[in-house]
């Protein structure tokens, strides 16, 4: 049999070969002439790409799939056609025809022909797979190594095999000191033993722990940690390893702590708030039961307050509470608790206290230490307070009882005084529920029409002709018949109801004023007005005229002294009414000492001197008032006028107006009166 030449050896090695490389199911064999065009394309190729041998065959490469980096792949191939090497392999990531994204590894090599190289055989397999775990592997590594908490892994015994880097930072132990190290020893920074012991049971019980730990770091500084405990287990489900993610959550801890402080204490003084102190009452509550013991509380209310606010600012009235905060606070043991419980009230709860002779004592040195004057922006300001006591269990045994009872002791103490302290008796309790029946029924009476108004005349001197009309605020409270406003006004104050009825008292005054204008007489109304949202005033005023259509200089607001003292932009107001148009009058004038020099500085046209001073027939103060009313250019009116001779004597003095009795009478029965109705 004839041998074959050389050549016909190697294409018979070669057809074998291809028969091979058709058949290989895993590899996927191609074959590109110089040109780039597909020569050969194996089934597998046909599998991995998506395109079957008829399609790709005489195709150029590139239309058939594409590479991430197809400038790479094109170097590389380059260097396979002209570097003489054997072969080159690379991994790719490739796009195919079909749309899927794919790894390949790819072996490529030369078929020469002589020293040229003709063709070059690629044979791809598909390492998606591998790569992907390759990448995971990397991002795993990568979190273990760039986490900013510390990780630890731990062989089956729980000795750390490995740390990362954060652990160091976290803890202080550098990697050198933990390898080998038992994770709950000492060493490792975690105090609790026992906490320890549950935590491992855990984890192999239900492969996962996570709590908060108290740990410790390397110089011994201890420090909130959140600990997870993981198991990994192998194949067989048995733990080859264990890892533990250590977080340090001090600044969390921290901010927890801030906003839990917030919600617990006022802003101002940093005391207990209203919040705090009820459920600090309501434990000191169940343990007084429990031990039959004794407890008090102080409701402490400070004494005008808001003449420190309305005369130097809020700054210092601020200012004055938080020293008021420091001083209560030194009067008591740290068990108790001392709140503010809003506004200018603080509430002192003296727990487990002996009996009340000891709530006396500590009263009695809140008020001496109250006692000492305050500086507050170079004032010096008195401080005192109203103290009202309640005590459990006598007083009651709930926590609303025993603070009703303590307000309605202090209550009682205000109105005794102030500056004092009372204990609760039951005859408080009654009085306290008749100002809350009252404050009740206020509050529906503008409502119901319950209010109505009564006018007094102020008649001219000279003339005998009314001039004025003072309107005075009458309730027909259901309860208890006509009230005067004395009656009621600061229960109404107390319930916030005076600027609605300040607003009501000028609507129907000047309603009233315009009707008389109607039926022919031109007299201005006069209504009294109070510190209660003096600043809004000129705003009250300008929507009670407009709605009324009463022009402004029918209107008279009757001031008194001591409203002018307290309000600091009294002149201001006052500047703003009678920019107006408004009349302005000084209301029982003499009583409240005010100083005659601030007089001139206001734009107010007329004084009413007090009816203690008429009644008296106070010779020297009615002469003097009314000198200085004539040097201020204002008008003066004697209230109180009941007699002839009254009447007489202010004649003679020159006195403008009077008002009383004596001027009730004088138009009594007149058709003027029926105006009045
Ligand atoms: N500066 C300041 N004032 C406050 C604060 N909270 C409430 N007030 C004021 O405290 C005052 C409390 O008023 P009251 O207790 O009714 O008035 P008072 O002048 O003390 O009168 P009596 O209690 O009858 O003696 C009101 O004017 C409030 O506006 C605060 O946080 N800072």
């Amino acid at each position: 049999m004839p041998s074959n030449s050389p050549v016909q050896d190697a294409l018979e090695l070669i057809s074998h070969l291809v028969g091979a490389m058709e058949l290989t199911p895993l590899v996927a064999v191609h074959c590109i002439d110089d040109g780039r065009t597909v020569r050969f394309w194996n089934d597998s190729c046909g599998l991995l790409y998506g395109i079957n041998g008829a399609s790709a065959l005489g195709k150029p490469l590139s239309g058939l799939f594409t590479f991430d980096d197809q400038d790479g792949h094109d170097a590389v191939l380059e260097q396979v056609w002209t570097s003489g090497q054997p072969s080159v392999a690379t991994d790719w990531r490739v796009r195919t025809g079909d749309g899927r994204e794919l790894w390949v590894y790819s072996m490529m090599f030369p078929v020469r022909h002589g020293d040229a190289v003709r063709q070059v055989f690629c044979m791809d397999v598909d390492v998606t797979a591998r790569k992907q775990l390759e990448l995971q592997l990397q991002l795993s590594s990568q979190v273990f190594e760039y986490s900013r908490d510390a990780i630890v892994l731990m062989n089956p015994q729980r000795r750390i095999v490995a740390v990362n880097r954060a652990f160091a930072q976290v803890t202080g132990y550098t990697e050198q000191q933990m390898l080998g190290e038992d994770f709950i020893s000492a060493q490792t920074g975690f105090d609790d033993p026992v906490l320890c012991h549950q935590m491992w049971r855990q984890v192999d019980q239900d492969g996962h722990w996570q709590g908060e730990v108290a740990s410790r770091r390397a110089d011994g500084d201890p420090f909130p940690g959140w600990l997870a405990l993981t198991a990994i287990r192998d194949a067989q489900g048995k733990a080859a390893n264990y890892m533990g993610i250590l977080s340090d959550i001090s600044d969390r801890k921290k901010s927890e702590e801030q906003t839990r402080h917030m919600a617990e204490h006022d802003f101002l003084t940093d005391l207990p708030n209203r919040v705090l102190f009820l459920d600090r009452l309501s434990l000191a509550l169940m343990a007084a039961r429990r031990h039959q013991s004794m407890l008090a509380i102080l409701y402490i209310d400070l004494d005008h307050f808001k003449q420190v606010n309305d005369t130097l600012g809020h700054h210092a009235g601020d200012a004055l509470l938080k020293e008021v905060a420091l001083r209560l606070v030194r009067c008591v043991r740290s068990a108790d608790t001392v709140s503010r419980y809003g506004g200018d009230e603080f509430l002192v709860l003296l727990a487990d206290v002996g009996g009340s002779d000891q709530a006396a004592h500590v009263a009695g040195s809140i008020l001496q230490a109250l006692a000492q004057p305050c500086t507050v922006d170079g004032h010096v300001l008195p401080i005192a307070a109203s103290i009202g006591i309640s005590m459990y269990p006598t007083d009651g045994g709930n926590i609303d009882d025993l603070i009703a009872r303590a307000d309605a002791a202090m209550y009682h103490a205000k109105n005794s005084g102030r500056n004092s302290f009372q204990f609760f008796n039951p005859h408080m309790h009654a009085q306290a529920s008749e100002r809350a029946g009252l404050e009740q029924r206020l509050r529906t009476a503008l409502d119901a029409g319950e209010f109505t108004l009564h006018y007094l005349p102020e008649i001219d001197v000279r003339s005998g002709r009314p001039v004025v009309m003072e309107a005075l605020l009458r309730w027909r409270d259901p309860a208890r018949g006509v009230q005067a406003p004395e009656q009621f006004l600061a229960a109404a104050e107390a319930a916030g109801l005076m600027p609605a009825i300040t607003q009501w008292v000028l609507r129907a005054a000047c309603g009233a004023a315009q009707r008389w204008r109607a039926a022919g007489q031109e007299w201005v109304v006069a209504v009294n007005v109070s510190a209660v949202q003096f600043a809004q005033l000129p705003h009250v005023v300008e929507q009670a005229l407009a709605a009324t259509g009463l022009p402004a200089e029918g209107l008279e607001l009757e001031l008194t002294e001591e409203l002018l003292m307290k309000c600091p932009d009294a002149q201001a107001v006052l500047q703003a009414l009678h920019g107006q148009g408004v009349r302005l009058a000084i209301d029982d004038f003499g009583t409240g000492y005010s100083r005659l020099g601030l007089l001139k500085d206001y734009p107010v046209g007329k004084l009413k001197i007090d009816r203690s001073f008429t009644g008296a027939q106070d010779d020297a103060v009615i002469s003097a008032t009314i000198a200085v009313a004539r040097s201020l250019q204002m008008q003066v009116a004697a209230e109180g006028v009941e007699t002839t001779a009254q009447l007489e004597l202010l004649r003679q003095h020159g006195c403008d107006l009077y008002q009383g009795l004596l001027a009730e009478q004088h138009i009594k029965g007149s058709k003027l009166a029926q105006l009045l109705r």
